[in-house]
């Protein structure tokens, strides 16, 4: 019997989103600058018949079917029926918020079934925009649809706090709402050595989601401004939301203040942004 292969499935981070136009097909053109967070779901595979089973605390809900992201991805590198994969997964992460949940677990499946000696299909994106980020797992930017990645040599380890205030947002309903799609690009990414210039940086871009995002849900601004006066650096909205982060000088003010706005009944949590010379 085989040792069971478990991946890591961290959340997504898009620290900057800039909206940059519209192909004919509808999908939107991005410039992203995109780290990843010390949590996520966890994905287990075993040989065996092809099946999924799902626990965790974002679990109920979830297809453990032909719908689940995680089973998606493995018919796409091409397990069979019977000659499959059994595939655990324990879902950390609250669905459809804006941290790629259902990508980063997508992308652990095609990982882990890499280490089982399926090669890795091309065209993932197929499956969703965030699945080639995803799949790297490494600070980056991310352009075109989400398929043109640039790793950074750069990236410093920094304190973060993710909250999401209970609510799911869709993403073609926020990309459909926008009303402008024609955003400049974000300027060049410099070499950050800390905080101090990654923040100065991103005072500088903007997520061009969260306006919209914003209108959808007006709590967006309650959490915005409660990461704010909870001590962060900075604080914005990732992707299409509604989960927010802030950035914070050290991992005890992230702990405390993760404490504070969980009293306002929000998923929040302490975390690290994963350096760029992580050895994961
Ligand atoms: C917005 C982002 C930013 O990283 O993150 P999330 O908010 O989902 O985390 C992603 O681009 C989301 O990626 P993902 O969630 O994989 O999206 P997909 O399943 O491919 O697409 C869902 C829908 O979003 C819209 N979409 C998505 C990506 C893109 N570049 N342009 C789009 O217009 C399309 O309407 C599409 O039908
Ligand atoms: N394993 C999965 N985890 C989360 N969502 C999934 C999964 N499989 C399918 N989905 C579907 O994908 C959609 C997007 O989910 P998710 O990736 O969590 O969103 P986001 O990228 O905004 O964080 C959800 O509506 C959900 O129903």
């Amino acid at each position: 019997m085989c040792a069971p292969i478990v991946e890591s499935a961290p959340a997504k981070i898009n620290l900057a989103l800039h909206v940059t136009g519209r192909r004919e097909d509808g999908y939107h053109l991005l410039d992203s600058l995109v780290a990843f967070a010390g949590i996520g779901d966890r994905v287990t595979l075993v040989p065996g018949p092809m099946s999924l089973k799902i626990d965790g605390p974002f679990g109920a809900g979830l297809g453990n079917d032909c719908t689940n992201l995680c089973w998606k991805a493995a018919e796409l590198a091409g397990v069979g029926a019977s000659a499959g994969v059994s595939i655990a997964l324990q879902k950390n992460l609250p669905v459809a918020s804006g941290i790629g949940g259902g990508s980063a677990d997508a992308a652990a499946v095609l990982r882990g079934l890499a280490r089982m000696g399926y090669d890795v299909p091309e065209g993932v994106e197929c499956l969703g925009a965030d699945i080639p980020v995803c799949l790297l797992s490494r600070p980056a930017r991310m352009q075109g649809i989400g398929d043109v990645l640039t790793p950074l040599h750069h990236f410093p380890a920094i304190s973060a706090v993710l909250v999401n205030p209970g609510i799911s947002l869709s993403t073609p309903e926020v990309f459909r709402a926008l009303t402008s799609r024609d955003n400049a690009p974000l300027g060049p990414v410099p070499h950050f050595a800390g905080i101090a210039d990654l923040i100065a940086w991103l005072r500088q871009t903007r997520n061009d989601l969260e306006p919209v995002a914003r209108s959808l849900q007006p709590h967006i601004a309650r959490v915005i401004e409660a990461l704010e006066n909870s001590g962060a650096g900075f604080a914005r909205m990732s992707g299409s939301g509604a989960t927010c982060f802030g950035l914070y000088a050290n991992e005890t003010q992230a702990r405390n203040a993760a404490e504070i706005l969980a009293r306002n009944g929000w998923w929040a949590v302490a975390t690290e942004l994963v350096p760029a010379a992580s050895g994961r």
